[in-house]
């Protein structure tokens, strides 16, 4: 194995959002008679640093630009997308910025100069990515991206919706312990059942609502929906089928994964040069809440007839009902 490291780029290391150990990727490299390519990727989540350099011309390869995404995680928010987004990162084609830039929602009087300076530096051919998972939910921002690129390539991860809807509390109560319940959240009336469907937690798993808006903007060929249950339980299938949708070449595969038992979801096994394997921060898996039965049974009544649209629409059945 030939290993390369282009110290020229280390100073692209602009995204970084999390200490952690870089991990030096191998074997990113293709020969034939006549060139030799040579490709290593630097990625940690949060950063990624990555280049190729044409040996036999002199590294006239290295025009790395700030360019406007080609494909975008819109959400769902507690989906996986964080977990969807460490792992695209291994891939060498992919460029992806490792905050939430919230243009579409919030910072879109910026403009688009202001977002593209935001983008990681990408190599030709490399797919330029970030992921803000508000954006499936806010009823502007279909129509804006759009008018940004009518050929963008969008994926949603979405995840059973009463399983969101906890991991979303979760979320919340961690941050403001002094909360009601989520059962008492759950309904506008517990005594008459009706439950408040405009309570963030519960109207965020209404995917059918949401999904007609991007419909109204994009074909559903330009929509790639990642089954959440089975990103923790078969990441490398998801993960293949993520990359098809981007055509790209399957290089994330099962050997980048292994399921870490202590922390009770997959992780990024130890990649040859990093001194450890890596797993997502604290924030994510955290340990939900156990919430009354009964509750549950009412949300999967409610929440019923809109996964059944969901399946129709997006065409495929996720077995949450
Ligand atoms: N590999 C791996 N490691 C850790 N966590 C994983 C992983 N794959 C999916 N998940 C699930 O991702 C949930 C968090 O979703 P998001 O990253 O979309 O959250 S956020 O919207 O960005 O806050 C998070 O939700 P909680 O379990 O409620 O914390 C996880 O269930």
């Amino acid at each position: 194995m030939l290993y390369l490291w282009l110290g020229c780029c280390e100073s692209e290391l602009l995204d970084r959002s999390q200490n952690s150990q870089p991990i030096l990727l191998t074997g990113w490299y293709r020969e034939n008679k006549n060139k030799t390519v040579l490709r290593e990727t630097l990625t940690a989540p949060g950063y990624a640093v990555e280049g190729s350099v044409d040996v036999n011309s002199q590294g006239k390869d290295w025009t790395a630009t700030r360019r406007l995404p080609h494909a975008i995680i819109i959400g769902v928010k507690k989906g996986g997308t964080r977990a969807l987004l460490e792992f695209l990162r291994l891939h060498p084609d992919i460029r992806a910025l490792g905050s939430e830039p919230h243009f579409f929602d919030r910072h879109y009087t910026r403009g688009l100069s202001w977002y593209r300076s935001m983008m990681p530096k990408a190599l030709d051919g490399q797919i330029v990515m970030e992921k803000t998972p508000r954006y499936f939910v806010t009823p502007e921002t279909p129509a804006r991206i759009h008018a940004m690129s009518r050929n963008i390539k969008l994926i949603v991860v979405v995840r059973d919706p009463i399983t969101r809807a906890i991991s979303d509390y979760t979320q919340i109560i961690s941050k403001t312990p002094d909360i009601p319940s989520f059962e008492s959240l759950t309904f506008k009336n517990r005594s008459t059942g009706q439950i408040d469907s405009l309570w963030s937690p519960l109207y965020i798993g209404l995917y059918a609502k949401h999904l007609e808006r991007w419909l109204a903007h994009f074909p559903l060929t330009q929509i790639h929906f990642v089954h959440g249950e089975r990103l923790i339980s078969n990441p490398a299938g998801e993960l293949g089928r993520v990359q098809d949708f981007l055509g790209l070449q399957r290089i994330i595969t099962d050997k980048h994964f292994y399921f870490n038992k202590t922390k009770g979801f997959p992780c990024l096994k130890k990649p040859e040069g990093s001194s450890k394997p890596h797993c997502l921060g604290q924030t994510k898996g955290r340990t939900h809440p156990k919430i009354d039965p009964e509750v549950i049974r009412k949300l999967r009544d409610f929440y019923q007839p809109h996964n059944l649209e969901f399946y129709q629409m997006a065409g495929m059945d996720f077995g949450w009902q």
